[in-house]
């Protein structure tokens, strides 16, 4: 089994590019064969839908060049840690696509909508893999002539000049850029600074494939979400990785309003071609709050030329918003379609474990122990804005630190009482748990601690245990002590399933939101 599905692996490597074959296909598992069905588990739901909906025929196909045999694939979520692409020392092979040694595209994929906690529209481009008709491109490998290689929508571009090089390359103009010149980069803004949550665990994954393979993969690549959810520091961290792995690279990032205002000042001052030589001779482009061009009809006239120039010279263009194209309004129709050519993703408010985890992040970074109930209450009542709720840290930090004084609940609540009215928050104990649980289900207080294990009981009790550990400080042992005498293993299988099925279930979630609601009020 697992040799078959290691041969397997050996293919896809081959047939996609490195960044899709780490992101999706590395972190999967196979679990077991029978006939002709093969069982193989994901890291996560998100993955499990993207594999299916993409690259089930490549799948198959690697499967059936190892096995000699046609499967049946089942992917099955199994939620576990995943972390970022890594870095595979073995990976030597030569994997930036394959535009040039690969047949070309026998059946397009059509667009599609990928729905539930995150959202995107794919390109074909997007999909890395540049023929369906994989056996035959293994067979083939090496005879492909590079006239043949693959043309999706829009019209082919040279091989990428950005292509991941260990030796310096040189820019358009054949002078070496230092470094430094186009690096407008907050240094904090990189991947490892990034808490990746379901809310922008897309974006988070793609912004790494454009980052190891700019230019090769989604291109345009476009990012948009509501205020302060990490876009801006998405794209500085691309801007960042690209510049690692290739310093002489030329990234420039900026946002519209300084586009516009750099526009304006070169035709007031008779110079608009410097403007262009500026922003058509880079190799990355990153243009922060795009939604700002909206009305701004010249702009977006000279934004529409850059973007062409870029793109026809295979360069990697980064956009950001705070909402998709087609809802911007007066947006040129032709820069709207061009922003679709390639990935879109969304980043989405944080869910609660996200915005505790970026609270631990950040105070680890600051090397502050701030007690759990702290971060709790803090993450607890700020729910649609990352910088909101580092900006509540840090007013409690700078609060501590000014009375030199321990930051613990009492603290954080005079610190933030002009942001939180309400004050203290309502010590959270294990029997306000049960009830509201219990009264939401309908069930009595104590089937939560009985031994019963009927569905109607043992679901609300898994839900009970799961919003004490979330909520408060109480040990596993205690929380199993509470719960009828249960073993702590009990309470972390507890957790760890509804905290699995939340995810993958929004009604379940809303039924979790609404009970810490009740819980805290
Ligand atoms: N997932 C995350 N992990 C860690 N920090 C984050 C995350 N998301 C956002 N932040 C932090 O929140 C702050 C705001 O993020 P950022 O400026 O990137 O938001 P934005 O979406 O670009 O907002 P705006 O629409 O206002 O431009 C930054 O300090 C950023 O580092």
């Amino acid at each position: 089994m697992a040799s078959i599905w290691q041969q397997a692996l050996i293919h896809m490597k081959k047939a996609f590019i490195k960044p899709l074959f780490e992101t999706w296909i590395k972190s999967t598992m196979p679990l077991s064969i029978n006939d002709n069905v093969i069982e193989i588990g994901t890291p996560k739901q998100f993955v499990k839908e993207w594999l299916e909906s993409r690259y089930v025929p490549v799948i198959k196909a690697a499967l059936k060049a190892a096995a000699n045999k046609d499967f049946e694939i089942v992917f099955i979520n199994m939620d576990i840690e995943m972390d970022g692409i890594e870095e595979d020392p073995l990976f030597d092979i030569d994997v930036i696509p394959k535009a040039n040694s690969v047949p070309e595209i026998i059946v397009e994929e059509p667009e599609k909508n990928i729905s539930g906690p995150i959202s995107a529209t794919v390109h074909p481009e997007e999909t890395g893999i540049h023929s369906l008709d994989y056996l035959t491109y293994l067979d083939d490998i090496h005879d492909i002539p590079e006239a043949a290689a693959a043309s999706p929508e829009p019209p082919p571009a040279p091989k990428s000049s950005l292509q991941k090089e260990k030796r310096p390359v040189q820019s358009q103009q054949n002078t070496i850029i230092p470094a430094t010149e186009d690096f407008n980069l907050n240094p904090k803004y990189i991947f490892s600074t990034f808490v990746i949550g379901n809310s922008n665990r897309l974006a988070h994954a793609a912004s790494l494939a454009v980052s190891e393979a700019p230019a090769q993969v989604y291109n345009p690549f476009f990012i948009y979400g509501g205020v302060g959810l990490g876009k801006t520091h998405l794209m500085h961290a691309i801007g960042h990785r690209i510049k690692e792995n290739n310093p002489n690279i030329k990234v420039v990032y900026i946002s519209s309003e300084k586009f516009t205002n750099e526009l304006i000042n070169s035709i007031i001052s008779g110079n608009p071609e410097s403007f262009r030589q500026r922003y058509r001779n880079i190799d990355v482009l990153l243009v922060d709050d795009i939604q700002f061009l909206s009305k701004k009809e010249h702009t977006q006239e000279e934004f529409f030329h850059t973007f062409n120039t870029l793109h026809e010279a295979n360069k990697q263009i980064i956009i950001s918003s705070d909402r998709p194209p087609r809802e911007i309004q007066t947006l040129e129709d032709r820069l709207r379609s061009r922003f679709e050519w390639g990935l879109i993703t969304d980043i989405q408010p944080p869910d609660l474990e996200t915005r505790i985890a970026v609270l631990r992040k950040k105070a680890m970074m600051e090397s502050l122990n701030v007690p759990n109930e702290v971060v709790v209450y803090i993450a607890s009542r700020i729910e649609n804005n990352i910088r909101e709720l580092e900006g509540a840290l840090i007013r409690v930090i700078a609060y501590a630190s000014l009375n030199n004084q321990p930051i613990d609940i009492d603290l954080a609540t005079e610190a933030l009482k002009d942001i939180f009215p309400n004050g203290r928050p309502k010590q959270i104990t294990i029997e306000i748990i049960q009830e509201i649980v219990a009264g939401h289900f309908k069930i009595k207080l104590d089937d939560l601690s009985a031994k019963k294990r009927t569905r109607n009981v043992a679901y609300p009790r898994q839900i009970a245990m799961y919003l004490c550990r979330e909520l408060t400080e109480t040990s596993l042992p205690k929380i199993g002590e509470i719960f009828g005498g249960r073993d702590h293993t009990t309470v972390i299988h507890a957790h760890d399933k509804i905290d699995r099925e939340r995810h993958a279930d929004a009604k379940l979630n809303n039924t979790i939101k609404e009970l810490i609601k009740r819980i805290e009020s």
